[in-house]
């Protein structure tokens, strides 16, 4: 049994982003009284997969509840990649869009590269643009955007009083649209940053090490209680569906982190569901806001 006195602090990330949404909607509506319209947001969509289908209609809702106006585009899972590319290019001309996300992953057929980047600098909302990857790895230069997922990881530990500067931290999983910008975004909060991947031999002696875990390795309750070192603040970014006969649509979804086990260790600990997920929307609010806001400051 776990000592109560050593239960970590569950980070809200629902709550938080909550929070965001609502100061998001305060800003629009300010927009919208300073200069008569509002942000909108490309929200293209190709194909049929569930969980890309769940996550855009999670997207467009809290777009609708704040005010943006969403520009839904949804394609069939058999376009060509001239056909997107021009889907796309149409977007980067149309006044009326100021941030285009393209739903990942994209049908095999597709080259994603190429995709990504014809996405206007200025309404890369996703922040996957090479140019604003490459502006992130470097000191004393500013992305117009910067990735959803890895950005609401620094929010979480900010909005709850985390520190950063001088820890070490340690990210699991280098993936584009995680693992990698979150390990740049903690080195530029002045984090001393440490990558592990599946290519890594022994793992937990490492994460072990670390004041503040960022976990993105997409393996189901992967890191176990005895990888942790007590009181580190541990986020979790995993969404993994596991079978679940019990549940009603015969799965659930859980993160890379074992929670139950880890929260007896941790000194602070994201859930999932109810972590980094909401984040993830309420910083792609938060981005087409600033793309919006930069448009209207040039004129347009
Ligand atoms: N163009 C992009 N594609 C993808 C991104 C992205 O940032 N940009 N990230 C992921 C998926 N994703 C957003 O698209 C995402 C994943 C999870 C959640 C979320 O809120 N999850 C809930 C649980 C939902 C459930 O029960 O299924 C939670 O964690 O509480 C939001 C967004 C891949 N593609």
């Amino acid at each position: 049994m776990a000592d109560p006195a050593s239960v970590a602090q569950i980070i809200d990330g629902k709550a938080i982003a909550k929070a965001i949404h609502q100061e998001i909607a305060e800003e629009v509506a300010q927009l919208k009284e300073q200069h008569g319209k509002v942000p909108g947001l490309a929200v293209v969509i190709v194909g049929e997969r569930k969980d890309s289908q769940t996550y855009v209609r999670m997207k467009r809702k809290a777009c609708a509840e704040v005010g943006i106006n969403s520009i839904n585009v949804d394609l069939p899972e058999n376009i060509s990649q001239e056909e997107l590319l021009d889907q796309v290019l149409e977007l980067n001309e149309n006044p009326d869009v100021h941030g285009i996300l393209v739903q990942l992953p994209l049908p095999k057929h597709i080259n994603e590269e190429a995709i990504l980047n014809a996405v206007g600098l200025d309404k890369d909302v996703d922040g996957f643009h090479p140019l604003n990857i490459g502006k992130l790895c470097m000191k004393g230069r500013e992305p117009s955007s910067i990735p959803c997922t890895p950005k609401g990881c620094i929010e979480l530990l900010k909005r709850s009083k985390i520190p950063i500067e001088k820890k070490k931290a340690v990210v699991v999983g280098r993936s584009n649209i995680v693992g990698m910008p979150a390990a740049l975004l903690l080195m530029k909060n002045d984090a001393t940053v440490t990558v592990v991947h599946s290519r890594t031999p022994e793992p937990q002696d490492i994460v072990k090490e670390a004041d503040i875990v960022i976990a993105a390795a997409g393996q189901p309750q992967m890191i176990k209680r005895d990888w942790i070192k007590p009181g580190a603040a541990v986020i979790d970014v995993g969404t993994n569906a596991v079978s679940d006969p019990s549940k009603k649509l015969g799965y659930r979804i859980v993160g890379d982190v074992d929670f139950e086990e880890v929260k007896t260790v941790a000194g602070w600990i994201s859930p999932v569901p109810g972590g980094v997920g909401p984040m993830t929307i309420a910083m792609l609010l938060r981005n087409t806001v600033d793309c919006a806001k930069a448009a209207f400051a040039s004129g347009a």
